[in-house]
């Protein structure tokens, strides 16, 4: 499948509020990757099942979702940016990078969005647990899983230049 893309497809992972919109908001300006919101795309097709009442939001159709995105993940040159990442196929992506954040910053990040209570503890330790990290070794070819700090607005820089590089090798590597 790898063969037939011209552009590589990325995963950007990680727990809420690690970073992941900011990142792939700047790689799709800086690169001609098309940036793919997994939740924005199922809220605009609603591709949800149910209602998570403690969590207070409707919980993914995965496989509506897998459908939808099956023909533009086919073409090669997308930024996907989700939460999670153990449902999508393997041979979707070329690399997945796994954005993490020190547990103060994160609090304090998804306390001003807004996240309290359970949500809000849930996720910093899914954070502290290494969550999405795990998922991603368990799902995703060896080697194709890399670490990517993300605390600070330096490091966001450093991750950017280091995805904008990887690119530019694997597109002079099929060359
Ligand atoms: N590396 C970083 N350093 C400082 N602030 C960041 C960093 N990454 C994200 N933020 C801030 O944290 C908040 C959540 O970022 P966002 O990109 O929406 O995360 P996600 O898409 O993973 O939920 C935003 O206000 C963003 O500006």
């Amino acid at each position: 499948m790898t063969e037939s893309r011209s552009l590589p497809n990325i995963l950007i992972t990680g727990t809420p509020g690690v970073g992941k919109s900011t990142l792939c908001q700047q790689l799709a300006e800086q690169t001609n990757l098309k940036w793919l919101e997994v939740g924005k795309l199922a809220k605009e097709n609603n591709c949800y099942e149910e209602f998570d009442e403690v969590y207070r939001c409707p919980v993914l159709h995965e496989d509506k979702i897998l459908d939808l995105m099956e023909d533009q993940m086919s073409e090669g040159g997308k930024i996907v940016d989700y939460h999670g990442c153990d449902f999508f196929p393997e041979r979707w992506f070329d690399i997945i990078f796994v954005l993490r954040t020190n547990n103060t910053a994160l609090f304090d990040r998804l306390s001003k969005r807004g996240y309290s209570g359970k949500k809000l503890e849930d996720n910093i330790e899914c954070e502290i647990f290494g969550t999405i990290h795990e998922e991603a070794v368990d799902s995703y070819k060896e080697g194709s899983v890399f670490e990517l700090s993300s605390n600070s607005a330096e490091e966001m820089e450093e991750n950017v230049e280091q995805i904008v590089k990887w690119i530019e090798q694997w597109k002079q590597n099929k060359i």
